[in-house]
């Protein structure tokens, strides 16, 4: 058989039919079912009298609603209805497991997904949510659907697509001390733009990648749908076996054996083709901040807030206008003289154990300066707040002046009671920045868990390595 990559191999083995156009029907393994994309979805299929395929493969969990704060309740009749119609949902059409408002193990979804064993390296995934893509971590094929779609998984339990391209990122080289996955992210997103992977499915590979462990390879999985691709990958390795053996929902005994052996060969064969490949020195990469509002307005922290003059390209100009404007800022601004008014660890981009460490690492004997108003670490699971109160992580961002909070999607975006007023200005560890994500008005700075802590820390956006 020709040499295949790794999308190659879990699409052939997920395919049932495909029609004359190329049209494929995907067979998908595992549905995350989240309260924000699902009401339409299951009310279509009561209006068709139809049931759902497989709820064996359904994981529900209500992640951007709830409140994070310690006995907070839900007070938005929008959040409310939507909390509640889920609980409808899945007791009417059933789930393997739901995790309401307030349950142990409550979390983001693509955050308990991996952490759970739920996913598993060489399922197909799909949820109503475009950062579905972060299961990639594990060798899962994970697509992020609208709402139409969420129903067809529900009745057919298929996704129908054409078979996107293959895509490359190729990382090699050492990241210098401070400099983490989210960095490579933004970075990667800076090069090659928004749009860079449209139409692709892109696996991250190369010697940096291998080096990485699986919470900074998930936030590189995480970050892909921002550079346009429709999911992200990275290939099973000794650090995925040791990562998902033992997991709540991961196989055992002979079964554990059998998967492992399969999930072995979940990898790129050598010469396998890809249509585009990016290659990124990471030794080369520093600690990245967005300026605008999109991901790809990026800037290493050493640079200074770009003159939309310099852009040739009149649309590109007037874009670029318009970004500066909305951010309050003004051309030529060092980033590191940049204050911030909040601070945010958290989201499915950056709420794992290994960003809470880092941030911590940063925080530890520091304060929170005066002038941010608030610096919240959310945790992306209740799970991971656990193992982070056993490491005494909540202790250090607390005596510093962070909240310590509740899982979910919180301050990532504005339908939670977590949220930015107009104007002020945030250092968040999320993956979106578009006018208003954190609430109408609001400011948003893509960074790494430890650039936010250093932002908290100092005030401004200052450049981790050299904190000290
Ligand atoms: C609300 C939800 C559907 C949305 C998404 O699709 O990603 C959100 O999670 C986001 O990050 O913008
Ligand atoms: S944490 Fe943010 S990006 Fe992730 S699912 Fe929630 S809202 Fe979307």
């Amino acid at each position: 058989m020709a040499p295949r990559t790794l999308f190659d191999k879990i699409w052939d083995k997920h395919v049932v039919t495909v029609q004359d156009d190329g049209t494929a029907m995907l067979y998908i393994d595992k549905h995350f079912v989240i309260e924000v994309t699902s009401a339409q979805a299951y009310e279509g299929l009561r209006l068709n009298h139809r049931k759902v395929w497989r709820p064996m493969s359904i994981v529900a969990t209500a992640d951007h609603n709830p409140p994070t704060r310690p006995e907070a309740e839900v007070t938005d009749p929008v959040s409310k209805l939507q909390l509640a119609t889920l609980d409808e949902n899945v007791r009417e059409f059933g789930a393997a497991q739901y995790y309401p408002f307030r349950d142990p193990l409550s979390g983001i979804a693509h955050v308990i997904g991996p952490e759970q064993g739920t996913t598993l390296p060489g399922m197909t995934v799909a949820c109503g949510d475009s950062h579905t893509t972060t299961h990639g971590v594990v060798g899962a094929l994970a697509f992020g659907v609208g709402t139409s779609e969420v129903e067809l998984v529900l009745s057919t339990q298929c996704l129908a697509m054409k078979k996107p391209k293959n895509m490359l990122v190729e990382i090699s080289g050492e990241l210098q001390p401070g400099v983490s996955a989210k960095d490579l992210a933004l970075y990667l997103i800076g090069q090659i733009g928004t749009g860079g992977g449209v139409g692709h499915i892109v696996e991250y590979a190369g010697e940096t990648v291998r080096n990485m462990g699986m919470d900074g390879r998930a936030t590189l999985c995480n970050m892909s749908v921002e550079a346009g691709c429709r999911a992200g990958l990275v290939a099973v390795d000794q650090t995925t076996i040791d990562f998902v053996r033992g997991r709540r929902f991961a196989p055992t005994g002979a079964q554990w054996d059998a998967a492992e052996a399969a999930w072995r060969d979940l990898h790129s064969d050598p010469g396998a083709h890809f249509d585009k490949v990016v290659r990124i020195d990471a030794s080369q990469v520093v600690p990245q901040v967005t300026w605008g509002t999109s991901p790809e307005l990026v800037l290493p922290i050493d640079g200074r807030v770009p003159d939309p003059k310099d852009e040739p390209n009149p649309s590109r100009r007037a874009w670029l206008e318009g970004a500066l404007q909305y951010m309050g800022l003004q051309a030529g601004t060092p980033l590191v003289e940049i204050p911030v008014d909040k601070v945010f660890i958290g989201s499915c981009a950056n709420s794992r154990i290994d960003d809470l460490r880092a941030a911590a690492a940063v925080v530890k004997g520091r304060k929170v300066a005066p002038n941010v108003m608030q610096a919240l670490v959310v945790p992306g699971s209740n799970e991971t707040k656990l193992q982070a109160e056993r490491e005494g992580l909540d202790r250090i961002f607390t005596e510093a002046g962070f909240e310590w909070r509740a899982s979910g999607c919180s301050m990532c975006v504005g339908i939670n009671e977590d949220r930015l007023s107009p104007g002020e200005r945030c250092a968040s560890t999320s993956n979106r920045n578009f006018e208003g994500r954190q609430g109408p008005g609001g400011r948003s700075h893509l960074v790494s868990p430890a650039m936010a802590a250093a932002a908290a820390v100092t005030g401004h956006f200052a450049d981790v390595r050299v904190l000290g």
